[in-house]
């Protein structure tokens, strides 16, 4: 399907246009620099700059190769883009049966860049897809170990149990509750429901915001909530700063209702890290370890087992998330793209084989 309004698709190959223009005039600029300096400076300033940032110019201009070179490569998925769109119903019909079962990881790590109500707001919405439940496992990590994400998970187990029915009955399609209550009206038959849902929903965020506000949970609420006794016990310390890992299967009520003993010991063995050790995890199953985008190196190795890909850009946004929006943490993040990147490049996962005399293991 083709982009019908066109504008935006338009004004992005200017932009892609523009910038290439000034990025061919820093490259001459530099040339002309190296090449033939007479042209930009006098022979006495030239010399005393050469002599004085030789090296750092040198720098300078590697960085600005790679730099263009890095964004020409990316302009080959965003020149001229097709737009597909999904038969859902044509998989619901023929396939429903043989649909893998699939685990979804949510993973957190700082209650103030990433709010507890948001993290909620995620697990509810992917645990009503629209897959069949019982093939779905939604588990939430949390790396910072924090009792108010922990407190929101709790109230969040309750309301789910309103919400997900909710979202079958009237077909929600905005299945998180923050992106559904904002825009949306009350079904034409079931205003009541939505009425007592949406009341329900803020009531969950009112009490996920007061204990935010008041930055930890008190001991009254820890008592009301024994959750928290068991999950002190999961918590273990998880590096040198002391940071507990926490691993929380959500969609499994019996976590909250019957404490069953063999989830117990599962979480436990999930919690600990150990999990995985002599089995498959991180090679054949799951996500590539040890590298800054995992998701990258993971998405490379599928593809180099056979897997096609498709550029796919619902109207409907997929997913909402958190970007930096300060200079620091998009450097920050940039940084480790950056050396993700590189790593990728000079290992055995490298796009271009002519890298291959890096090859590690
Ligand atoms: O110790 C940590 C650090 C981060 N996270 C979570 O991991 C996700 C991504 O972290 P973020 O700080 O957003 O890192 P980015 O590098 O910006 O993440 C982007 O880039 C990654 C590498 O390409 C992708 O895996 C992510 O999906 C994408 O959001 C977030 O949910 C974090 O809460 C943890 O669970 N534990």
């Amino acid at each position: 399907m083709r982009n019908e309004g066109g504008a935006l698709f338009e004004s992005s190959r200017a932009f892609a246009a523009s910038t290439l223009l000034a990025l061919l005039s820093v490259w001459l600029y530099r040339c002309m620099y190296l090449f033939c300096p007479s042209f930009l400076l006098t022979s006495t300033l030239n010399d005393h700059r050469i002599h004085n940032h030789g090296l750092v110019w040198i720098g300078m201009i590697a960085a600005e190769v790679w730099f263009g070179l890095y964004w020409i490569l990316t302009q080959a998925a965003r020149w001229n883009p097709i737009y597909r769109r999904t038969f859902k119903d044509n998989l619901t019909n023929r396939h429903e049966k043989e649909l893998p079962g699939v685990d979804i990881f949510v993973c957190t790590a700082n209650p103030t860049i990433e709010p507890p109500i948001m993290v909620i707001n995620t697990v509810l919405s992917v645990m009503a897809y629209d897959y069949p439940s019982q093939k779905v496992s939604v588990y939430l990590s949390d790396d910072g170990g924090s009792d108010i994400t922990f407190y929101a998970l709790i109230l969040g187990s309750t309301f789910d149990k309103h919400w997900i029915p909710y979202c079958k009955k009237f077909k929600v399609e905005s299945p998180c509750p923050a992106a559904y209550f904002s825009t949306s009206v009350p079904p034409p038959a079931g205003s009541e429901e939505w009425a007592s849902i949406r009341e329900s929903y803020e009531e969950m965020k009112n009490r996920i915001q007061s204990v935010t506000d008041l930055g930890g949970i008190s001991e009254e609420l820890r008592l009301e909530h024994n959750e928290f006794t068991q999950w002190e016990s999961f918590s273990s310390p998880h590096n040198n700063e002391s940071k507990k890992e926490n691993w929380t299967k959500c969609n499994d009520h019996r976590y909250f209702q019957e404490n069953a003993y063999d989830l117990e010991e599962r979480l436990k063995d999930l919690a600990s890290c150990t999990f995985e050790k002599d089995t498959e995890w991180g090679n054949e199953v799951g996500l590539k370890y040890g590298c800054a985008v995992e998701d990258v190196i993971t998405g490379l190795s599928i593809k180099y087992n056979g897997w096609k890909s498709v550029y796919y850009k619902p109207e409907r946004k997929g997913f909402l998330g958190v970007a930096p929006t300060s200079l620091y943490p998009t450097l920050v993040q940039h940084k480790r793209w950056s050396g993700g990147d590189l790593q990728i490049l000079l290992s055995k996962y490298s796009p271009d084989s002519s890298i291959i005399w890096f090859w590690k293991d």
